[in-house]
């Protein structure tokens, strides 16, 4: 069956990881992510990931207690890494090739991230996971998944995340809160709906990327939309 995308850009959850713990990496849910990876690849669909750090670090956390927003900052990109050699070795282990291209240099770990590289990589058919946020402390992994969705020349930015697509409120503060099936750029921005920082979204609307957000718990929910079918909300002008 032919998928509805070409390439994409995955944005996973990082709090997604920790499962039922409070803190850290549940190997189980990252190889539950790691295989509807594996199946958005069977189907032929070139997939760009970033994953979030929220499991282990923000550097919001640290300013909020008084402490150096930078260096916390700094800490969270780290986390960033630790997640995404994590889904690089749960889709090794499931014979996807796959490899980690860093915004911050750490050759013993990983490769550096250039836009030459991670495009040459994705034509050769690797999944190409993105750490290391923008490489920029103040910003965030959805900031990072937008620009790297631009840079890669991404048919669709996926946000794989905690909840199953765009409300009118908060779903986890407002019960009543009503699920969008379509929503424009602009209206999520307009009416403040916080399901991404106000910059990524800024950033695909200017590059005409639409953004699905899905909930990351759904197995099966990734291939399922790229198939044409799932439960998300299309953020598209
Ligand atoms: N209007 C809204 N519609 C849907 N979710 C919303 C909305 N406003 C706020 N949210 C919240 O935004 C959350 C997603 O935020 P966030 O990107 O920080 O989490 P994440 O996907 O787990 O990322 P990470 O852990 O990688 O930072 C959802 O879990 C939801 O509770
Ligand atoms: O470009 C970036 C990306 C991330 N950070 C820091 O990492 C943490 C974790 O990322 P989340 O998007 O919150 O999951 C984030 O809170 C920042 O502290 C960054 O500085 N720059």
């Amino acid at each position: 069956m032919t998928a509805r995308y070409r390439r994409v850009l995955l944005k996973a959850s990082g709090e997604a990881l920790m499962g039922d713990q409070h803190f850290g990496i549940d190997v189980s849910v990252v190889d539950r992510i790691a295989a509807d990876i594996a199946e958005a690849r069977a189907m032929g669909v070139e997939v760009g990931v970033v994953i979030g750090g929220g499991n282990i670090f923000r550097g919001v956390a640290v300013a909020s207690k008084g402490g150096d927003r930078v260096t916390g900052d700094h800490m969270g990109m780290l986390a960033t890494v630790i997640n995404s050699l994590a889904l690089r070795t749960s889709l090794v282990k499931l014979g996807v090739d796959a490899v980690v291209l860093s915004a911050i240099a750490m050759p013993e770990l990983c490769e550096s991230f250039s836009q030459r590289q991670a495009t040459a990589y994705m034509d050769q058919g690797k999944v190409v996971i993105f750490a290391g946020g923008t490489g920029n402390p103040f910003f965030t992994t959805d900031s990072a998944a937008a620009l790297r969705a631009a840079e890669i020349g991404a048919d669709a930015l996926f946000k794989g995340t905690q909840v199953d697509g765009v409300y009118s409120a908060d779903p986890k503060k407002e019960p009543d809160a009503v699920r969008f099936e379509h929503v424009s750029h602009a209206e999520v921005i307009a009416k403040g709906l916080a399901i991404m920082d106000t910059a990524a979204i800024a950033l695909a609307r200017e590059n005409h990327i639409p953004i699905i957000v899905y909930s990351i718990h759904e197995r099966g929910g990734f291939g399922a939309i790229l198939r044409g079918g799932g439960r998300c909300t299309v953020v598209a002008d």
